[in-house]
């Protein structure tokens, strides 16, 4: 399988505290991947290493074959690596489409009126975002609420706008920081389908850091652990289900107290 992300030996230090150390692995193709971990495990701080919010005091992040480590969120981006917040991150001032525009034109170097191009490549370049967003509002099912201000949407809503800017910027990976955090269990069985949904559509790669191990059980190929910082476990989510080590750290009983 072709990694279209590869992690290695990753590591960030916070003074004397190793908040993530040694961390590899990697993600292919199509594949959706989760990572859990007990509150203060080191999950939002090898996310933000990977995404370049962060720079790491040890290891390297290489996407498609390009090594990114310690670039910034905003070329990261440009490489095809997208990210989406616990808190539903829109413009709330911005309509539901035009918050897309700004995630597809956010991907471009510069503004395609500086780019040189002939008005009608600028024409094929809008009209190509056009459709790109069409597209995505109507996968979302955010096409009714296409020019309701994005602070108007419901929270649910707004979450699923939040992974439709991450889709805008066409990524080959979407990182997504507990896109379950703050909804009901029928939302959140909407939302699973949805990333699934998405995720065939799009042809892309999926990590998400999720505490709901309901959703994350269902909609994750392969699963990887971290405790204090390190990983213990990586596997299906049948062998992580059944790893002992896991089960002590984390899961607790088989009647997962997160889901
Ligand atoms: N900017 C920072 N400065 C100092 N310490 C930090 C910083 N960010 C995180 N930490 C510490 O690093 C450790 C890992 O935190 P992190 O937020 O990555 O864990 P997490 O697994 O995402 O937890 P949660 O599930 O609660 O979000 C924690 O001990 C945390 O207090």
């Amino acid at each position: 399988m072709k990694p279209v992300l590869q992690v290695r030996n990753l590591g960030k230090n916070f003074g004397g505290l190793k908040a993530v150390s040694g961390l590899s692995f990697e993600i292919g193709e199509n594949e959706i991947v989760g990572l859990i971990g007990p509150n203060g495990a080191g999950k939002s701080t090898a996310f933000n290493l990977i995404s370049g919010a962060l720079r790491p005091s040890a290891g390297s992040t290489v996407l498609h074959g390009r090594n990114i480590t310690g670039m910034a969120s905003s070329q990261v981006v440009r490489h095809g690596l997208a990210r989406t917040f616990q808190s539903a991150s829109v413009y709330p001032a911005a309509t539901v489409a035009e918050n897309l525009y700004r995630g597809a034109l956010s991907t471009l170097q510069g503004s395609i009126w500086t780019h040189g191009l002939s008005t009608a490549k600028q024409r094929q370049a809008i009209a190509r975002i056009g459709q790109e967003v069409d597209e995505i509002l109507d996968i979302t099912g955010l096409a009714p609420h296409r020019d309701t201000l994005a602070g108007g949407l419901s929270y649910g809503h707004q979450k699923k706008l939040g992974v439709a800017i991450g889709i805008a910027t066409r990524p080959a990976l979407l990182l997504m920081d507990e896109p379950a955090a703050g909804l009901n269990g029928e939302e959140c069985a909407e939302f699973g389908r949805l990333l699934r949904q998405m995720q065939g559509q799009r042809k892309l790669s999926m990590l998400l850091v999720e505490h709901h191990m309901a959703i994350v059980m269902e909609l994750c190929h392969r699963i990887i652990v971290m405790v204090q910082g390190k990983k213990i476990a990586e596997g299906t989510p049948d062998e992580i289900r059944a790893n002992p080590d896991v089960i002590e750290a984390y899961l607790g009983a088989p009647d997962y107290a997160h889901s």
